[in-house]
């Protein structure tokens, strides 16, 4: 009997290292279902074991999306394996301390209140989002009640957790209805700006500066040229044209923005779980309030399936599972994932800051190294698009990666229904195909299948559904994370390259002699 928790969770580990490892065709087999020494559901109760759906709200407000993981490699032994691994890493009491508010960003010595957002999490919390969601509210129906003169355009300025939310959200919601034409602008690189100058008329232009700390260099920078083009532009006060979304509204102050314009968030909300506090502002204002808090309501649904639901049928969990399955036990070094909905293409950019700057560590919580591979290196494209670039590496390629295919039933288009029904059957036939596989007539036409795919099936692409997809990855990272015993809210993995720059910027002199040539090459030197 294992004796200290880590103990626990080695024998975890090499119980579900030891199990044996059918293929996902003998897994679907029905003939082996109840066969001697094998009781596992083949078949349809295989997917009904392993799909799950997620639903939210009444009549006209009602959705839902189904989670199905039946294309990979868990079985009942392995789920049963993982739920002990989820008991020796304490996962209820990590949901509990998570949910709860205590400090489980341990490194920054902080909770991760992003759930108390959309209304999940200590009552205190909650009650303090709200209020801060009402004066954003405030604002945003301000705005669109004409209370700033004509505001048809905005100029969103912020980068990582401060921008690929917004962007991501924007893009997902506004093909139908644009209330104002947000323009979301990350990248230092000047040509980004430009860009958004030219799809906008600086008279009835607003910025929003979104920065939790208020000091990011590219933030700033732009916010700077942003102000400059405002007043070349004919704007007699710029400055009265910002609102600043901070968790550091004394900084923003000092920056010149008025008090009335800041919308603070707090301190606990992390920078890439932070798109339903007043980082969501530039959505509220584009899709309106009502349709953003859909997306607070839909990610709501997800939060009470995640903290009433336990083991293998909780499906941020399970996804854990697979997850820390195929980086540990088959090796996968990256997971892709394939939104089959022209509205998500910034779905795997999104992901990948959440997963990468989240799990992407190698030491524990408690600073001890890690002892397996942590987050997948995550990456993804739009189908059918992605079909005709690098599909050919997942169906015959040498590495094995997991795919997640995600799709809404209702199409997001009005054209002739052939559209959305060849979309779908080349989303779902890619799945099938990958797990098949095709003995082929010669080497080169064999395809070895065995090839693990979940595919997320949402009833409809609107705003709920969407705050359901995000917080449900959310939760999956978090899973992992515990799974892994590390802390997924801090990221000091980004500072070093940040403080390289710094000295570069200031002369320093002391680098090696590639850094150095390249610098002055550049012409970049003091
Ligand atoms: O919102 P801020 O403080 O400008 O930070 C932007 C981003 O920079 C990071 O700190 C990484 O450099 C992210 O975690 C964050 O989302």
């Amino acid at each position: 009997m294992p004796t200290t928790p880590a103990d626990a969770v080695a024998a975890a580990w090499d119980h579900i290292e030891s199990l044996p490892r059918p293929t996902l065709r003998e897994l679907f087999s029905t003939e082996r279902d109840g066969g001697e020494g094998y009781d596992e559901p083949g078949g349809a109760e295989r997917v009904a074991m392993l799909s799950g759906r997620i639903e939210w709200g009444e009549d006209e407000t009602a959705g839902g999306v189904l989670f199905d993981w039946s294309k990979t490699h868990l079985d009942s032994t392995l789920l049963a394996g993982f739920e002990k691994l989820a008991e020796a890493r304490g996962f209820a009491q990590q949901r509990a301390a998570l949910l709860g508010a205590e400090k489980v960003n341990v490194t920054e010595g902080r909770a991760a209140t992003h759930t108390a957002e959309r209304g999940t999490g200590k009552d205190s919390d909650v009650e303090e989002a709200d209020a801060l969601h009402q004066r954003m509210r405030l604002l945003v129906e301000a705005i669109h009640g004409g209370a700033m003169g004509e505001v048809k355009h905005l100029i969103h300025v912020g980068i990582g957790g401060s921008a690929l939310g917004p962007a991501l959200a924007i893009d997902a919601l506004t093909r139908d209805l644009e209330l104002v034409d947000v323009h979301v602008v990350s990248n230092i690189d000047g040509v980004a700006l430009e860009q958004a100058f030219a799809a906008c008329d600086p008279a009835t232009t607003m910025v929003a500066v979104a920065s939790k700390t208020f000091t990011t260099i590219e933030t700033m920078t732009n916010a700077a040229s942003v102000l400059k083009w405002l007043g070349e532009g004919g704007v007699s006060d710029p400055s009265g044209r910002v609102v600043a979304l901070t968790a550091s509204p004394e900084k923003a102050v000092e920056w010149g923005v008025d008090e009335t314009r800041i919308l603070p968030f707090k301190e606990t909300v992390g920078g890439r779980y932070s798109l339903w506090s007043s980082i969501g502002f530039p959505v509220a204002l584009a899709v309106g309030w009502d349709e953003f808090e859909a997306m607070l309501a839909g990610a709501q649904a997800v939060d009470r399936h995640f903290a009433e639901t336990e083991g293998r049928v909780n499906l941020p969990l399970r996804a854990a599972f697979a997850d820390r399955y195929y980086a540990r036990v088959r090796g996968c070094q990256t997971r892709a994932v394939f939104a089959y909905d022209e509205r998500l293409g910034l779905f795997p950019d999104y992901l990948q800051q959440l997963e990468m700057e989240s799990n992407g560590k190698r030491v524990a919580a408690d600073m001890q190294p890690v002892d397996e591979p942590t987050a997948a290196i995550t990456w993804g494209g739009v189908g059918t698009d992605a079909q005709h670039a690098v599909f050919q590496l997942l169906h015959q390629g040498t590495h094995l990666v997991p795919v997640d295919f995600i799709a809404s039933i209702a199409p997001g288009d009005a054209l002739d229904p052939a559209h959305h029904r060849i979309l779908l059957m080349n989303c779902f036939a890619q799945g099938a195909a990958l797990m098949a596989g095709d003995k082929g007539t010669d080497p080169a036409h064999h395809f070895p299948g065995d090839r693990p795919s979940a595919t997320i099936l949402a009833d409809d692409l609107d705003a709920a559904t969407l705050g359901a997809l995000i917080a449900f990855h959310e939760h999956r990272v978090f899973a992992g994370a515990v799974l892994m015993g590390i802390n997924p809210f801090d990221q000091f993995g980004v500072e070093l390259g940040k403080s390289m720059a710094k000295a570069i910027e200031a002369g320093d002199s002391d680098f090696d002699a590639s850094t150095a040539g390249l610098v002055e090459a550049a012409g970049l030197t003091a």
